[in-house]
């Protein structure tokens, strides 16, 4: 069968929403089987494989909050102030198991041990001391200062679900409870591929109707700063169908995840579509409501999941972080999505044709009386324009029945730089 048997002009399909679409990406992505062991300083970023079982309480005993006093509320009998003999002195690190003497406090420092028998500690700014002796007037609450075995992370318990990125304070709360190394997930292996006989490398002449390369150093960039990710970057592929299939087939037989850039559209230069079908892949998502990226095709080439993004740069960065990365999350093992959404509000008049979901690039740098940011809009909205979402500040949302925006309308913000 020819390639052009299988032509994909009008890319025949459903348009979905961008939500839609989402779910279906979402859902196409298996989850990548197995754990492999690491050290706490080697875990950074990747996902939690089970869930992860405390191997002691934290704190593992009860411990002074404050430099202080640790005494027993018993003994303050009748009016302040009360005076007490200061009978023993236990810095951090103490190793005697100590009890109180009745009648007496402990002098203590931070992190210390409570002596048994104490029940309060009390700031050293909230007492006199006398030589041996301190003397307070106020009542301490019971507990007070005091960090009780177990308040953070009791015994034994979760410290972590599965299916977490391993966060900085993530990692601090594990080694806090003793774990030393964590079950993960497995490098998810991504493929990375650009389709296009335009296409030059920065570096190299330009020759006539070149452009060079953007999509990607956009994609090696953006995946690079997902630490669950192993890059495989299959370079540029030539507008040929029989080297698009071999290319494609390949690198899904040795990938979790393959994305190409370019050739999902209608035209007969575009083979991606075709060799998706000659290569029996079953597609989800092949139009959706979005703007730009309207072409996206997702779908499963064997084993692995198949993103063909847009070629248009913008329109690649756009399909990649709304639908693509919410589904390579999910195929590295994450179940949770982060909600980086903000209010703000349009700062700039614009008409425009109903019916996509549009991702505006933005910058501001004023915010109206309730500290949302009024938005300033970059560029014309072109997919093939990189410099409106080099400049932006954040990428605006604009609702598909939207037909014109005012000054003032509401709209959420996603901001980009960090
Ligand atoms: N008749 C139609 N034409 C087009 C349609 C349509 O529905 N009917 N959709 C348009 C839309 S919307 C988009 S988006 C693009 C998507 O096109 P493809 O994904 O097939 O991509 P190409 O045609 O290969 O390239 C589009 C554009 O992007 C440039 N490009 C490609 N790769 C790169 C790269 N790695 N770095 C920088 N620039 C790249 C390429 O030269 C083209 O200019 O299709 C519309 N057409
Ligand atoms: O959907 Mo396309 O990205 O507008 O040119």
């Amino acid at each position: 069968m020819s390639s052009l048997a299988v032509c994909s002009a009008g890319k025949s399909g459903p348009t979905l929403s961008v939500d839609a679409a989402r779910l279906r990406a979402i859902a196409a992505a298996c989850p990548v089987s197995g754990h492999e062991t690491l050290p706490l300083d080697q875990a950074v970023g990747r996902v939690t494989a089970t869930p992860i079982m405390a191997a002691h309480a934290l704190p593992p005993f009860d411990n002074s909050a404050m430099d202080g006093y640790a005494l027993r509320l018993s003994d303050l009998t009748g009016e302040g102030p009360w005076h007490l003999p200061v009978s023993v002195r236990i810095a951090a690190g103490d190793a005697r198991a100590l009890t109180l003497a009745e009648g007496a406090a402990a002098r203590i420092f931070t992190g210390a041990p409570v002596p048994f028998g104490a029940d309060a500690v009390v700031m050293q700014e909230q007492v006199s001391r006398d030589g041996d002796k301190i003397s307070l007037t106020n009542t301490p609450r019971f507990g007070q200062n005091i960090r009780r075995r177990g308040e953070d992370v009791a015994d034994g318990a979760q410290a972590l679900a599965a299916g977490l990125t391993l966060t900085p304070p993530r990692l601090a709360l594990l080694a806090g409870c003793g774990v030393a190394s964590i079950a993960v997930r497995p490098l998810l292996r991504v493929a990375i591929l650009s389709t296009g006989d335009e296409l030059s490398e920065p570096g190299s002449a330009l020759g006539p109707g070149q452009i060079y390369n953007s999509n990607r150093v956009l994609l090696r960039a953006t995946l690079s700063r997902l630490p669950w990710v192993e890059l495989t970057d299959l370079g540029i592929l030539p507008d040929d169908p029989a080297s698009i299939r071999v290319a494609i087939r390949h690198a899904a037989q040795t990938h979790d995840v393959v994305i190409s850039s370019g050739g999902v559209s209608a035209g007969e230069e575009d083979h991606i579509l075709d060799a998706l079908r000659l290569e029996a892949a079953e597609l989800d998502v092949l139009k959706v409501a979005i703007r730009p990226g309207k072409p996206l095709t997702v779908g499963r080439l064997g084993q692995a999941l198949y993103f063909g993004l847009p070629g248009n740069p913008y329109a690649a960065a756009i399909t990649f972080s709304q639908i693509a990365k919410p589904a390579l999350r999910r195929a590295a093992g994450l179940l949770e999505e982060p909600d980086s959404w903000l209010p703000a509000v349009a700062g700039f008049t614009y008409s425009r044709s109903t019916g996509r979901r549009e991702y505006v690039p933005v910058t501001w740098s004023d915010r109206d009386p309730f500290g949302r940011p009024i938005l300033t809009r970059l560029g014309q909205g072109a997919s093939a324009s990189m410099s409106p979402m080099a400049q932006a500040m954040g990428i605006a949302v604009i609702p598909p029945e939207l037909e014109v925006i005012r000054p003032n309308q509401p709209l959420q913000v996603e901001p980009l730089i960090d």
